[in-house]
């Protein structure tokens, strides 16, 4: 059974410490450019083609958020940088994570318009549902604000090298100073099983609407642009100076907030908890919605040592596990429903318990 043989990952490979490794396969040495976050790696793997783009890794006994990777060799990501680096060499590790917590939710519109106050409400009713993106910035922090949390603040020469290195999903110059989301903001997010929210400007919006991050694109309206004034000068941030430049900044914003196709839903924020309501309302957040975290319950499989591969589902046998019931030692990964991939995570992994039978798998959870 089985269209893909597994093999047994002894296949060495070495680092040269700058991204460049040595793949040994019998005497070929070839040497490959390898991009992402590699895992740390033993002779005890499995590794099973899914296809021409991309390995399945299993780490035999590793923890379940260290067991599963994809070694991408023909993706989109890897293709795009083969061009960039000029070589067709290059491939790149994934981590592979269980679930999906649901569409990242992207919030923008003008400074002062209460992008952050709506954000903070939301966290504050769904704190195991929903999890900001803490953005880097190049601008100085404010008082009570702390560094981590509301953002890393950075030095521009940092963020500048990390752009280059290709750690941002986004970036842009606003009001002044550089601002961005770094791929692993959104994927810190993600891996705790909690929907990600970004605050970021319209430019950013643009951006992550071009990207491959399938979001869904909020922008908020305030009644006037008096209104906006009185709010930014109420909350008192800003200098004069600043105050005007993010004024000036927010007629062109207001105008591209229409753009067509950027954002799904426009919201007016005028009464706030009117306001709150309907977004409530449009991420399906009614009085009813249950508050806890939905994430996908994780099974683990220390040690598989059967693994064979029918069309999208991958059967693992784990004889060594012992969970005082031998026929739960079978296991089905799902692997139809990949999202994502290089350079964050790949997901959309589906992992289920079944039991043999004479002639074949029986499902049990
Ligand atoms: N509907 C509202 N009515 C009146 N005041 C509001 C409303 N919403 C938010 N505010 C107030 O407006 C000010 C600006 O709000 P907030 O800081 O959330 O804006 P923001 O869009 O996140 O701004 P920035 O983009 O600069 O971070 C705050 O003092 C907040 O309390
Ligand atoms: N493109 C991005 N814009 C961002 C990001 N983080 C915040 N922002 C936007 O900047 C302005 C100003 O924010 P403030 O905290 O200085 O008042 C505001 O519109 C934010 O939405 C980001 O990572 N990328």
């Amino acid at each position: 059974m089985g269209e893909a043989p597994a093999f047994l990952f002894d296949d060495l490979q070495k680092s040269n410490g700058n991204g460049v490794d040595l793949f040994c396969r019998g005497r070929e040495t070839t040497t490959i450019v390898v991009l992402g976050t590699k895992p740390s790696l033993s002779s005890d793997l499995w590794a099973l083609p899914l296809g021409e783009d991309r390995v399945l890794v299993i780490k035999n006994g590793a923890s379940t958020d260290d067991n599963l990777w994809f070694l991408e060799v023909d993706t989109p990501y890897v293709r795009q940088q083969k061009k960039v680096l000029g070589s067709d060499n290059v491939v790149a590790w994934s981590k592979g994570v269980m679930g999906y917590a649901g569409k990242p939710i992207v919030i923008s519109g003008p400074s002062g318009v209460g992008k952050g106050t709506l954000i903070a409400m939301l966290m504050k009713e769904f704190p195991s549902m929903f999890g900001f993106s803490v953005s880097h910035t190049t601008r100085a922090s404010r008082e009570k604000e702390v560094n981590g949390v509301h953002y890393h603040f950075t030095e521009r020469s940092v963020m500048e090298k990390d752009i280059k290195d290709g750690k941002f999903l986004e970036f842009a110059q606003v009001h002044g100073n550089l601002y961005g989301t770094s791929v692993e903001s959104v994927e810190v997010v993600a891996d705790s099983g909690k929907r990600c929210i970004l605050d970021i400007d319209v430019q950013g919006a643009k951006s992550v609407r071009a990207s491959s991050l399938d979001a869904i694109f909020i922008f908020i309206c305030p009644p006037s642009y008096e209104d906006l004034e009185k709010r930014l000068r109420s909350r008192g941030t800003e200098t004069e100076e600043q105050l005007q430049k993010r004024l000036r900044n927010a007629k062109g914003e207001l105008e591209q907030g229409k753009s067509p196709g950027l954002f799904d839903h426009v919201l007016v924020n005028d009464d706030l908890e009117a306001c709150y309501q309907s977004l409530k309302n449009l991420l399906g957040l009614d009085k009813s919605a249950d508050k806890t975290n939905q994430s996908v319950p994780k099974i683990g499989f220390p040690m598989v040592n059967l693994v064979s591969k029918v069309g999208n589902k991958i059967y693992l046998n784990s004889t060594m596990l012992n969970l005082g019931n031998a026929s739960k030692n079978s296991f089905v990964l799902d692997v139809s429903s990949l999202k994502g991939g290089a350079p964050g995570r790949t997901r959309g992994l589906d992992l289920y318990s079944v039991f043999s039978l004479a002639n074949g798998f029986g499902m049990l959870s």
